[in-house]
Parts: structure tokens; C-alpha cells; sequence
């Protein structure tokens, strides 16, 4: 097969917020993620494409640290900053160093409101703000200022998903698309450097997708880069300034959306799939 027309790791426009390199992931015998490198730029949507079982999965939870990949670097590069190392650093300060993450399966607090769970995801701003001590309690830290900013910081993004109206409802009560939403203020509100989705648009109908779609380009306009698994083409399609293609834990493609919809491994790859999930 020829490989005219793919692109493999073109001379990049923009700075990368994150930089994978010789990424592998073996889980006994298996090899889930075979040295895989790519970057995704600074301020760009980035899709991680690919069929059921292509390592998607597992990549993110290299990148966000639920797993230590068995080689390769992953760099996350924050303007201003030495990059980071996130294969060295465990999970939880992979999200303090600036990765947030979403998941398949929706991760919210059921029996909180909205607004508690929005809340809830800023604990560790509002700790670092008391020194980690009883300075919340006694009121002699920066805490009640802290505390009046995540107010806002929830207020804004309940604004931003459309949710402010259901601020008070436990998030369990809410409809399915207003849970995924619920889980993207969640993220934003922890103010990510880079946002890392797993499946956003999974059980949507089309209006709220295309609402989801509005949303993830509001959120790459104010600054925040995102990382995107998504089966739902349409989407990814419209939305991506990259895609990354992924088959059997190999990168099989990496380009803008047209060239890698044109792509004829791409199009082999999906050959067998279901005909929502190919990129068309
Ligand atoms: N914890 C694990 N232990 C063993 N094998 C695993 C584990 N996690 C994933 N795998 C295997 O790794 C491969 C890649 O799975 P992964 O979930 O990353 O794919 P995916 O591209 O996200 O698929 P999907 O689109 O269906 O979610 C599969 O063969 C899967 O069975």
C-alpha cells in the first residue's frame, strides 16, 4: 500500500503542550501501546482516533498516571515552565501539574449537587490556601478568598455548560448529557493546563453532541489544549486541528482531519467497524 498522502509527524506550527515519545505499555504478554510518539500542540484539540481496542484507553491512562508505561517519556510542556516528566510523577500530581482528565464512564459525585461536585474538585486549591492546616477553621489564612474563588470558578463553568439551573440538583438526578457536561466543569475547574477526555460524546443524541462540540471549542478559545478519544466522527472531525490514529497499539497515522480522513491505512483500519465510528 502506498503511503502518499499520509502524514507522519509534519514539521509542527504551534509549541506542544504535551509530547509523547517511545511509549510502551505491556500488560503480561500483551502489548497494548507499541512505541508510540506524537505531540499534541499548545492550544489545539487533539484527537486520539482509532478502532475498539486500538490503545486509546490506555494511552490516556499513561499520560493522566493511572498506569506507569513500561517505556517512554511524556513530556507536558506549561508556557513559562521546565517541561515535566508525567511517567515519573504519580497520578495525583500529574492533575497538580496541570492534566485533568474525564472518564468512559461518568465518575461524579451522584448524591452531591452540581455545584458540590464543582466544589469539591477545587479541595486542593482551597487546602493549599490554608497551608494545609487548621487556617481554614481559625480564619487567619487566605482561605475565605480562596474559598470565594472557587464559588465563582464553579459559577462560571456551571454558566459555560449550561447547568446554572440545575446547580442544586444532586448530579445523579441529572439527564446523561448534563452529567458528561458536569464532568468537563469539573475538570475546568481545576483550571488545566490540558484537558484529557475520554469519550465525551459517548450516549449523546445530536443536539447535545453538537452542543458538546460548541462547549470543547469555547474551552480550546480561553487557552486550555485538548486531549479527545472519541468514536463519534462527526465530532472529531469538526472540532480537531490534529488527529491521531492508533490500530492494534501502533500510530498509524498522525495529520491534520482531512489528510487522515483521506488515509488509506486509516480507512483499512476501520474496515469491519461500525459506519458512525469511521472517519468519513
Ligand atoms: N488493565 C489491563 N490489563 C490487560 N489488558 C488490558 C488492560 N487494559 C487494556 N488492556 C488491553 O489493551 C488493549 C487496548 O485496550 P484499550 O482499552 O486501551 O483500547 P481502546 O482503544 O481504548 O478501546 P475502546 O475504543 O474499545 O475503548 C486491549 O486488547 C485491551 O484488552
Amino acid at each position: 500500500m502506498s503511503d502518499r498522502g499520509r502524514i507522519l509527524h509534519p514539521p509542527r506550527r504551534v509549541m506542544p503542550i504535551l509530547e509523547v515519545a517511545g511509549l510502551t505499555m505491556r500488560f503480561g504478554g500483551l502489548t497494548a501501546v507499541s512505541a508510540v510518539g506524537f505531540a499534541a500542540g499548545r492550544g489545539e484539540i487533539t484527537a486520539l482516533i482509532g478502532p475498539n481496542g486500538a490503545g486509546k484507553t490506555t494511552l490516556f491512562n499513561c499520560i493522566t498516571g493511572f498506569y506507569r508505561p513500561s517505556e517512554g517519556v511524556i513530556r507536558l510542556h506549561k508556557p513559562d515552565t521546565e517541561p515535566v516528566e508525567l511517567q515519573r510523577l504519580a497520578g495525583h500530581r500529574i492533575a497538580r501539574a496541570g492534566v485533568a482528565r474525564t472518564f468512559q464512564n461518568i465518575r461524579l459525585f451522584a448524591g452531591m449537587t452540581a455545584l458540590e461536585n464543582l466544589l469539591i474538585a477545587q479541595h486542593v486549591t482551597l487546602m493549599a490556601a490554608t497551608g494545609w492546616g487548621i487556617g481554614a477553621v481559625l480564619g487567619l489564612s487566605r482561605y475565605p478568598a480562596a474559598e470565594r474563588a472557587a464559588v465563582e470558578r464553579a459559577k462560571r463553568w456551571l454558566m459555560a455548560t449550561n447547568l446554572m439551573d440545575r446547580a442544586d440538583d444532586p448530579a445523579g438526578a441529572l439527564p446523561y448529557g448534563a452529567q458528561r457536561r458536569l464532568e468537563i466543569a469539573r475538570a475546568m475547574c481545576t483550571e488545566p493546563a490540558l484537558l484529557c477526555l475520554d469519550e465525551p460524546a459517548a450516549g449523546l443524541n445530536p443536539r447535545e453532541s453538537d452542543e458538546l462540540a460548541r462547549l470543547l471549542l469555547d474551552i480550546r478559545a480561553q487557552g486550555t489544549s485538548i486531549l479527545l478519544i472519541e468514536h463519534d466522527m462527526g465530532v472529531v472531525m469538526r472540532i480537531s486541528d490534529r488527529v491521531v490514529v492508533l490500530d492494534h497499539g501502533v500510530l498509524i497515522a498522525d495529520g491534520v482531519p482531512a489528510a487522515v480522513r483521506a488515509d488509506k491505512k486509516v480507512i483499512a483500519a476501520y474496515l469491519g467497524e461500525d459506519e458512525d465510528s469511521v472517519p468519513a
